[in-house]
């Protein structure tokens, strides 16, 4: 798919954004609020007037009629009960099947059973998401256009939903993600389009795209995740744990992700990393990997970002300032990172 979008906003701000994705699956939009995320979506979905739009999809020009567009706002009739909200996407769907999976699966798939013969007034935030997304789902796109449409559903349910989508979008429905969770852009996607004052300004594996990111909102409050990646080694420790090896050293994590290619990856969320430099204590968390530290970052509300390397393996820490001081912390010196699994 290619595209170029012209889309001008206000006199100060203009869309102008271009992108080549290749044989893509899943490819996430990230970015600062305000950046034109949701507007380069509408623009691609047809729905913006004043949008000039060239795309090329499949060797063809993009049918903006059969783009799916799933936002925040789920936007659910209210006067129909779910499954009637359900069916009349089907009404309109494809003449040929896009998605593999047949109805029922796809409303299991968004968890939405149970709710059918619910009225969209009574569900909470996340339940109309879900029936938002099975919506979509049934009307049989060619492309999912999903702008953080899980952001209201809880933790779990959202990894399951995201896992089953991965698989959807794997089977041949190519989707555009936008999320500010950078632990699911990470997981989910191939590659990240970041996106700054309307252009986007970096395509790139999401690894090279978040350092960007980070690098870039230096004084900002990004929580920076970092993810760990590497051939499953065994799974013992515990039932729940799957081992990987990532450059030399074994780690667990709670979850496989590829079990296909047999590695495993686990994201390391700053916050969630102690470190220390005398690596003789034991401690409750489960990974313990020694790297250097690369960069101690500037100081945000007493609190620094430390960066840490191991071979081609990066970690953040986030600790307090009062930490740099009581270890000692300097570039060079070779700590213990911890973690959860
Ligand atoms: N209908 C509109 N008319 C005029 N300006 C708009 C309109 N919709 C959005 N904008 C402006 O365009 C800019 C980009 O907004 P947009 O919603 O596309 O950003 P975003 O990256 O999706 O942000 P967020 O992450 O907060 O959802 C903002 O300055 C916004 O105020």
């Amino acid at each position: 798919m290619e595209f170029s979008v012209t889309l001008p906003r206000t006199a100060e701000f203009t869309v102008e954004a271009s992108a080549s994705l290749l044989n893509f699956s899943m490819v996430g939009l990230t970015g600062h609020s305000g950046a034109g995320k949701t507007s380069l979506f509408r623009a691609l979905a047809g729905l913006e007037k004043n949008a000039q739009v060239h795309s090329r999809f499949k060797n063809g020009a993009l049918n903006r009629a059969r783009v799916g567009l799933v936002f925040q706002e789920p936007l659910l009739l209210p006067h129909l009960t779910v499954e009637g909200n359900l069916q009349l996407a089907t009404r309109y769907k494809a003449s040929h099947r896009t998605i593999s999976q047949d109805d029922d699966a796809i409303i299991a798939g968004c968890h939405c059973q149970h709710l059918l013969q619910r009225s969209p007034n009574g569900l909470s935030g996340g339940e109309a998401q879900r029936v938002a997304l099975a919506r979509a789902l049934l009307n049989q796109p060619e492309l999912l256009l999903l702008d953080e449409p899980l952001s209201a559903v809880d933790q779990s349910t959202r990894t399951s939903i995201m896992q089953w989508l991965r698989t959807v979008a794997d089977q041949g429905l190519p989707m555009m993600l936008i999320s500010h969770d950078i632990s699911d852009l990470w997981l989910h996607c191939q590659s990240l389009l970041l996106m700054q004052d309307g252009q986007i300004v970096c395509h790139d594996v999401p690894a090279e795209v978040i350092h960007t990111m980070y690098k870039q909102s230096a004084g900002g409050r990004v929580q920076q995740v970092a993810v760990l990646a590497g051939p499953v080694v065994r799974a013992e420790n515990s039932n729940a744990f799957t081992g990987f090896k990532c450059e030399g050293q074994l780690v667990y994590t709670t979850r496989c992700q590829d079990s296909e290619n047999n590695r495993a990856t686990l994201s390391v969320a700053a916050h969630s990393v102690v470190i220390d430099k005398n690596g003789q204590v034991p401690t409750s968390l489960d990974n313990q990997f020694m790297c250097e530290v690369q960069e101690i970052g500037p100081p945000i509300d007493e609190e620094v970002t430390v960066s840490l390397q191991r071979g081609s393996a990066r970690l953040y820490a986030t600790i307090s300032v009062a930490a740099v001081k009581r270890l000692n912390l300097q570039n060079g010196d070779t700590v213990r990172a911890s973690f959860p699994a």
